[in-house]
């Protein structure tokens, strides 16, 4: 079943007649989700903490759901204001990227000593087509695609804005243990990539929440139950748009058959006031960050 909704949505062009999506824009439609009241004492208490991290910090500004198809499934409505959009856009292609974070390009050997993807993809026209090679960076302890193993001896120190960001987040939706930030891969998806669907399943602590936010461009994001067979749901994700997957959600299938180009997507809502050379990369780019806790503790 997963597969046949995969395929469906990754031809599709553009949203109008596809009311089978969910879409947070629209009306809130309680035969799939049910809004999340959270508490106003972080918030009053720690306004500024928010602010620095570039969330809204305001709770009435914070649209949070369940959605209730997939139990423990957390959607965010964009957390973020549009300063802390273009802070985190910015440290995810300018900083992230950077050693010892790895990336799918390093075993190309294209970067030489010293050399970082961002500054060599800028330094003239015909590096540009290094801009569209990256997929992927890890940070943290670095996933090995191949072994599917995270190892002590492939690990490198976790951003602390980054860290603090996750837990915030996690603390905010009342999670009743701190979350450990210890591993993120940084997705970079252009207008024709597809992640096929996948469990995260690598991580020895599978109980702990996966935060998981989304820039730029917005996408199809695909999922479903435990099984291949189950039938999936299909979700809008906007820049900012931040979904945790706890509980059982956390082991479900999930991928992202289709991103969307803006004059696709009505509600688009990236307001791009970016310097180039961001601006131009971003306008035909999705990043997603994918933050795990690895260990028990
Ligand atoms: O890009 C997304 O929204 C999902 C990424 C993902 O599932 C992953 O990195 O494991
Ligand atoms: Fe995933």
């Amino acid at each position: 079943m997963y597969k046949e909704y995969f395929k469906f949505y990754k031809h599709i062009n553009s949203l109008e007649q596809q009311s089978n999506i969910i879409d947070f824009e629209n009306e809130v439609n309680t035969e799939f989700m049910k809004p999340k009241i959270l508490t106003s004492e972080f918030f009053n208490d720690d306004k500024e903490i928010l602010d620095n991290l570039g969330l809204k910090s305001n709770i009435s500004d914070w649209k949070c759901y369940d959605v209730l198809n997939v139990p423990g499934l957390i959607f965010i409505k964009n957390p973020f204001t549009s300063i802390g959009q273009k802070y985190w856009l910015k440290r995810c292609i300018a900083d992230y990227t950077k050693k010892p974070n790895r990336l799918n390009i390093d075993a190309h050997r294209i970067l030489g000593d010293g050399e970082d993807w961002w500054t060599l993809s800028n330094k003239n026209e015909i590096n540009l087509k290094l801009r569209n090679q990256l997929r992927w960076a890890t940070l943290g302890y670095h996933h090995d695609w191949d072994t599917k193993v995270y190892s002590e001896t492939a690990k490198s120190e976790f951003p602390m804005d980054l860290s603090k960001l996750s837990k915030t987040i996690i603390k905010l939706l009342q999670f009743p243990d701190e979350f450990m930030a210890e591993a993120a891969i940084v997705n970079f998806y252009h207008p024709s990539s597809t992640l096929s669907g996948h469990t995260d399943h690598s991580e020895y602590n599978l109980s702990a929440p996966l935060l998981s936010i989304s820039f730029g461009l917005s996408a199809i994001f695909l999922i479903g139950g435990h099984s291949l067979d189950d039938k999936p749901v299909a979700i809008l994700l906007r820049s900012g748009d931040t979904i945790i997957m706890s509980k059982e959600s956390r082991l479900c299938y999930h991928g992202v058959p289709k991103v969307l180009l803006p004059k696709n997507d009505q509600y688009f809502n990236y307001d791009n006031e970016l310097e180039e050379p961001f601006k131009s990369y971003m306008q035909v780019t999705r990043i997603n960050i994918n933050v795990r806790q690895v260990n028990n503790v």
